[in-house]
């Protein structure tokens, strides 16, 4: 399945980046900002991977289907986004292995690309302050286009982009809208079993304990 792949796509949150510590900072200091407690990362990281609106009715709410009330949904958007474009990277590091894979594809001269649900002004500023930005031709945010994971356009949209077919483009994610989003696109998807997915085994063609093993998951199938 993995031996014809030409080119790969990578979720950001929880597969990139371990981003938690700075996403539930934004989201406890938007709290305090209302009186509300604070919520542990482990309740932040189960609100994380539907972009922005809904992780901020999740984390006002602290609940998964939560929808807060439209003013303090508003402020507390406002209020979110301000505090988290000032602090993108203040804890936030790749995964071990991630700028090694990174490394080892680009020599391999597969087009690399990042299909987030994070908004694009967020996951650029945040790629490049890591100095991961360079690996990628191309960096989708969850507002890059008219709809995002687990729509199949971002990855439809990617493929095209980048000029390989859908079935020869790897989805790389932790979440349940990487797999739906990659299944939709009939392209193939690897999970990470790190990130704040709730991804069963099987939910993948592949799952993969760190980056690197991606590397050999290609060359071994390719072989
Ligand atoms: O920010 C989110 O909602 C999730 O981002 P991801 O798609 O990179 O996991
Ligand atoms: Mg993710």
């Amino acid at each position: 399945m993995f031996s014809s792949i030409e080119a790969l796509a990578f979720d950001l949150d929880g597969t990139l980046v371990d981003s938690l510590p700075d996403l539930a900072a934004a989201a406890n200091a938007m709290r305090e900002h209302f009186g509300l407690p604070r919520l542990t990362d482990a309740r932040v990281a189960g609100h994380v991977g539907d972009g922005l609106a809904k992780l901020v009715h999740r984390t006002l709410t602290d609940e998964r289907d939560g929808v807060a009330e439209p003013a303090q949904w508003e402020a507390g958007l406002a209020f979110f986004a301000r505090h988290y474009r000032e602090h993108l990277a203040d804890l936030t590091r790749p995964y071990a292995g991630v700028v090694e894979a990174l490394e080892l594809l680009r020599a391999r001269r597969l087009p690399l690309a990042v299909v987030t649900n994070k908004p694009a002004a967020f996951a650029m500023p945040l790629l490049e302050q890591l100095g991961l930005a360079g690996y990628f031709s191309l960096i989708l945010g969850g507002d890059s286009l008219p709809e995002k994971k687990p729509s199949a356009l971002p990855l439809t949209h990617t493929a095209e982009v980048l000029g390989v077919a859908p079935a020869k483009l790897a989805m790389v994610g932790d979440s349940i809208n990487d797999v739906l989003a990659a299944r939709a696109a009939g392209c193939p998807v690897v999970a990470v079993s790190y990130g704040y997915g709730d991804l069963a085994d099987g939910d993948a063609d592949a799952t993969i304990g760190n980056l690197v093993e991606l590397y050999d998951l290609l060359k071994n199938d390719r072989a």
